[in-house]
């Protein structure tokens, strides 16, 4: 995995923060530059005021962990019937800089409390449709729809994305100095609650509501005073990842080959996290090459993409086909 860095035009501390998503979309780049009073930027980094105040260094020792509503708290949709949470109609997509084609028509819906996964040779397009949900600049969107959550995605800016509930996690996640996790993550869930009209937490409190989080994902308490990604092993940063779709509670998180990288231990950790981020609400959309995740997060559905387009859709046992004669077997072309 490619290390990557954004890098701050400054030792002090950044006025602004970026959401998840606009920080994590620079992760097809390599060293990117990062200045966070760069706007409008495209990684559209979300305003966010950290103040002057050193870094905090939180015990949680002291700390129990409290029965914080969640913001997942609305149970207003009913028990029967599956809602659709994201909604894709024939969606075209090309590469900004060149034009070229790269999604060719992709239909897809996933309802509230699905899991799916989309597999496919390289090169097919499910990383580039995974980074065109999130609004990633890198790719220009020229025909069809995405509906998530009843309203029009593609008209969002890639933060009002995340804070409508849509995240992803990256191939590699990016580093960013200067900006230690926990600030954050308390920055960025912050955002969000104040998106859904809710009060802010303070430090004490995001912190209690914080260490449930970090036993799922089996992240030890230090990694919230380090600076997000810094020096973390490949493994580490993937947790990193799931612990900020954790605390962020997403609707949708949309997991690009989380498990490349991953030593079986680390997978089992990462799988069992995610596994915990589901509810009756909330979904899971995941790229994966292998089995071997599907066996611990299972899918209800799995997808198969071919020159942009899903050409199959089935369940589990697809992949045991797809496993005994290769990709030709689905192939359309
Ligand atoms: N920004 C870009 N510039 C040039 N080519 C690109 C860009 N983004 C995607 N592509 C090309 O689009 C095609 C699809 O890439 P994508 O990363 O979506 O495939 P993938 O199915 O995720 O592959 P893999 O399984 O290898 O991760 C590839 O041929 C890739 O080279």
């Amino acid at each position: 995995m490619v290390a990557q860095r954004l890098s701050s035009s400054s030792s002090s501390r950044p006025s602004v923060l970026p959401t998840p998503n606009s920080a994590a979309a620079y992760s097809s780049s390599n060293r990117v530059p990062f200045n966070f009073n760069f706007l409008p930027h495209p990684i559209h980094p979300i305003r966010l005021c950290i103040g002057s105040t050193n870094h905090r260094r939180l015990s949680v020792s002291r700390l129990t962990a409290s029965a914080l509503p969640s913001i997942d708290s609305d149970d207003s949709a009913g028990a029967s019937g599956k809602k659709p949470l994201l909604e894709v109609k024939d969606l075209k997509a090309v590469i900004a800089e060149t034009g070229q084609e790269i999604l060719k028509g992709v239909n897809l819906v996933v309802n509230e409390g699905e899991v799916h996964a989309i597999m496919g040779k390289n090169g097919s397009g499910k990383s580039t449709f995974s980074k065109v949900l999130v609004g990633h600049p890198h790719y220009e969107v020229t025909g069809g729809s995405v509906i998530f959550k009843g309203e029009n995605l593609l008209d969002m800016e890639p933060e009002d994305r995340s804070l409508a509930g849509l995240f992803m996690s990256f191939q590699s996640p990016v580093e960013i100095p200067g900006v230690s996790n926990s600030d954050f993550l308390n920055m960025a869930y912050n955002a969000r609650r104040r998106k859904l009209g809710l009060p802010e937490l303070g430090p004490i409190e995001f912190y209690a509501y914080l260490f449930p989080k970090l036993e799922l994902v089996n992240m030890k308490s230090d990694f919230l005073n380090r600076n997000v990604n810094e020096g973390f092993s490949g493994g580490e940063r993937k947790r990193n990842e799931i612990l900020q779709l954790a605390v962020l509670e997403a609707d949708l998180s949309v997991l690009d080959e989380i498990d490349s990288g991953l030593d079986v231990d680390a997978l089992q950790d990462v799988a069992k996290a995610v596994n915990g981020l589901l509810t009756p609400k909330k979904s899971v959309l995941m790229v994966t090459h292998y089995r071997r995740l599907l066996e611990f997060i299972k899918p209800a559905f799995v997808h198969i993409m071919e020159d942009g387009r899903i050409i199959k859709t089935g369940d589990i046992e697809i992949v045991s086909l797809l496993e005994k004669e290769g990709y030709k077997a689905m192939s359309t072309s």
